[in-house]
């Protein structure tokens, strides 16, 4: 929920908003100037009287001395030959010159308060503030929901880079945010009398006394008032014996008779009026130049989050296939909730609903991260793929909070059909927690919980066969899987290793292929598309539309797309790979993979990896310029066979971009695995965990297990362990 509306009012008002923040920010720099340009005296120094009786000597016909918050003191004066508004210096009252505030403040100040629009612009300019205020807040909440709690809300943010970008600035800028758009819909609800009127309150009309004048500097009601208190003073009207003096402070206005000095009537501010000059305050600034500092530096940041707001909004209308004939959640009897990192199980999802609709169901289908209680449904259908070691995919990661906070199951009964690739440790675990948890929530599951294997679109159809016979409706499940959107790749360079021992691993290196020329390809030439080393590249072999993915040994900065691939026995993509030419093309899509990087900072980082793992690793050593201290430990068979990336390893050395280059060779005589030389070098590892450095694993299953175990070891002496690094995001593991 907090998604929608951050997002569909984030849509209509970003630009409204964009343009309220920047005037905002521009007009935010006043107070201070203006702070900086007036010689303000200090309390007890000057009163009312004393600047009122020089002000009158020094210019004549005086009819209103204005004290503006930042302490400037700007007179009115009406002499018939010279009628005009001059601003005086506050311990002599003489004239420092003509008052002329500039033509460019007046024009933003009048973009930002009504878009230079009357009245329409007002409302416009309140809305913008309503929608600030939504974005402002929801965001908060999406972010603390994130990031696990609002204790958690200064923790580390994950995700692309526009999303990092997005976080980062708003929880700075929030409370700033919040502040300005707050009271900017304060005054503008004021404005429209929505809110009552906070004007300063009037003094009861009053007459004068009718004798003898006093000097203006001699009236003991203004020498009572200190000039730091002042608003206005008007004048009476020299032709009216009756008329008196007006003074406006911060708490009210009074009357003061010319002749006698004293009060003649007065009103003080109510609560309600002193709380809306505060508002108005805090939300201009006027008097608080600090304040308008800062409120400024957070408005300016909006036009950025904007951008990057639009770019994740993008991102994500692209990256979710749309659902034919998506009805409410609210009013749906099925919803079908998906979890899912690269799209394919929206896309089995798309399938189902389509079946369910025609057989004549209601039927939502929505993220897991959505979840809610859905009060209409009889069934809730979670389709979902398991990622990382065993978790949840993005679209998945707060389903399993956020069920265990809802009242109530989400619906009477459930179906569960996890996606997943035999081949990791973790078959469909995912699956199996959520089908734990919504059991636990008091849903009944109605069809054991099924398992696809790599997006078999038979095994789909023949669940669905299954769940047709429980909802005695036959369904035909037939899912065409949709090709992911692809570029060409050209084979320039390719390095192989262990050939001879039927051991065939290959470093292939990818330029950009050949493709239609385009008007983007005509003007910026044929690029890669944008990765870093340890991202994924999902390569689609020939006649099969599953992708199979690899880690990135290269960064697009490089120039080239790198992998390493180690033939597998009837592996249809590593064979494909492998028996590739140098001048062959390949169609491929690249995935993020954010969690697999080296932390920001100079600590030292150990890298292990064994086999093709080491392409990663090569990956980040190679774009290692400010030559942090790296330490890489490698296992491999035999150095004649597969000491892959060696000269490479070599010159890194040399020219410091990796620090110390530590190895295991299981097929020699004495050979050892890499998380035995990780042992046998304890202090060393233990020396370098003690420093701070962060830990990157890459390669098989049960050597990522068997280094996690001696790390187990390493870090025990130093009070820590591998889940508390791993919290700190000082382990990462990139393993299959
Ligand atoms: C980096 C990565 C990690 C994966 N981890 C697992 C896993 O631990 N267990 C599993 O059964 N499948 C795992 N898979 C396979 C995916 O769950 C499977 O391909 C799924 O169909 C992808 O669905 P999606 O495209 O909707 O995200 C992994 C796939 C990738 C690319």
């Amino acid at each position: 929920m907090f998604r929608t509306i951050h997002s569909i009012p984030g849509l209509i008002a970003a630009l409204l908003v964009a343009l309220i923040a920047a005037t905002g920010a521009v007009l935010s720099v006043n107070p201070a100037l203006e702070r900086m340009q007036a010689a303000v005296p200090a309390r007890g120094e000057v009163s009312v009287a004393d600047l009122a009786g020089k002000v009158q000597a020094n210019i004549p016909g005086v009819e209103n001395i204005k004290r503006k918050p930042s302490g400037e003191i700007v007179v009115t004066y009406f002499d018939p030959d010279r009628p005009g508004v001059v601003t005086v210096d506050p311990r002599s009252g003489a004239s420092t010159g003509a008052y002329e505030p500039s033509a460019f403040t007046l024009w933003i100040t009048n973009l930002h308060r009504k878009l230079l629009l009357g009245d329409t612009g007002r409302a416009f300019a309140g809305a913008g503030a309503a929608a600030m205020l939504i974005l402002s807040l929801s965001g908060a909440v999406m972010l603390a929901q994130r990031l696990g709690g609002w204790k958690k809300l200064l923790g580390r943010i994950h995700g692309t880079p526009s999303q990092r970008l997005h976080g980062e600035l708003g929880r700075a800028a929030v409370a700033g945010l919040v502040l300005s758009a707050a009271t900017g819909l304060f005054l503008s609800l004021s404005t429209f009398e929505i809110l009552p009127d906070g004007s300063p309150a009037e003094a009861p009309f009053a007459s004068a006394s009718g004798g003898q004048t006093l000097p203006v500097g001699d009236l003991a009601a203004l020498k009572a008032v200190d000039l730091n208190d002042l608003r206005q003073l008007t004048f009476p009207y020299p032709d009216d014996p009756s008329d008196v003096f007006t003074l406006t402070t911060d708490s009210g206005e009074m009357t003061v008779d010319p002749a006698t000095g004293t009060v003649q009537t007065a009103a003080t501010n109510t609560p309600f009026q002193t709380a809306y000059q505060w508002i108005y305050a805090l939300h201009t600034g006027e008097g608080l130049w600090w304040l308008a500092l800062v409120l400024g530096a957070s408005a300016s940041i909006v036009p950025i989050m904007t951008g990057t707001g639009l770019v994740i909004w993008v991102a994500r209308r692209r990256a979710r296939p749309r659902i034919a004939h998506n009805v409410g959640a609210q009013s749906a009897d099925t919803v079908i909730l998906v979890g899912s990192e690269g799209n394919s199980t929206w896309g089995f999802a798309g399938t189902l609903h389509a079946a369910l609709t025609k057989a004549g169901h209601r039927v939502h289908t929505g993220a897991m991260n959505d979840v809610t209680v859905y009060r209409h449904a009889d069934r809730l259908i979670v389709l979902t793929a398991t990622y990382g070691d065993g978790e949840a995919p993005s679209s998945a990661r707060r389903f399993l909070d956020r069920l265990a906070n809802l009242k109530s199951a989400p619906a009477r009964t459930y179906y569960v059909l996890g996606f997943g690739d035999r081949q990791f440790a973790h078959y469909c675990r995912f699956a199996d927690m959520a089908d734990r948890a919504l059991a636990a929530k008091g849903a009944e599951r109605l069809l054991d919980t099924a398992r696809i294997d790599r997006q078999s679109a038979q095994a789909f159809a023949k669940w669905g066969v299954d769940l047709g016979h429980v909802l005695g409706t036959p369904l035909d499940l037939h899912h065409v899987p949709t090709r992911p959107r692809t570029c060409r790749l050209r084979l320039i360079e390719r390095r192989d290793y262990g050939i001879d021992v039927d051991a065939h691993t290959a470093v292939l290196r990818f330029g950009v292929g050949e493709v239609r020329p385009s008007l983007h390809r005509r003007l910026f030439g044929a690029r890669l598309p944008r990765f870093e080393a340890g991202d994924l590249v999902g390569i689609l072999p020939p006649g099969n539309n599953v992708a199979r993915f690899y880690s990135l040994a290269s960064a697009s900065r490089d120039g080239i797309l790198e992998i390493c691939v180690r033939k597998h026995p009837g592996g249809l993509c590593s064979t494909f790979l492998t028996g590739l030419e140098v001048g062959e093309e390949i169609d491929a899509f690249v995935r993020g993979n954010p969690g697999f990087r080296p932390q920001p900072g100079m600590a030292p980082v150990i890298m292990v990896g064994a086999g093709t793992g080491i392409g990663p690793l090569a990956g980040f050593i190679r774009r290692n310029e400010t030559h942090r201290p790296i330490h890489l430990w490698f296992g491999a068979r035999n150095p004649a066979s597969d000491f892959l990336y060696e000269p490479d390893l070599k010159n890194w050395l040399t020219d410091r971009r990796l620090t110390g280059l530590h190895t295991a060779f299981s097929r020699l005589p004495a050979g050892s695995h890499v998380q035995d030389r990780l042992a046998a070098d304890a202090e060393t590892v233990r020396g370098l965990i003690a420093t701070g450095a962060q830990v990157m694993v890459c390669g098989g299953r049960d050597m990522a297990a068997g280094v996690a175990e001696v790390f187990s070891g390493v870090l025990g002496p130093l009070g820590l362990t591998v889940e508390a690094l791993r919290k700190e995001g000082r382990y990462v593991e990139d393993v299959y």
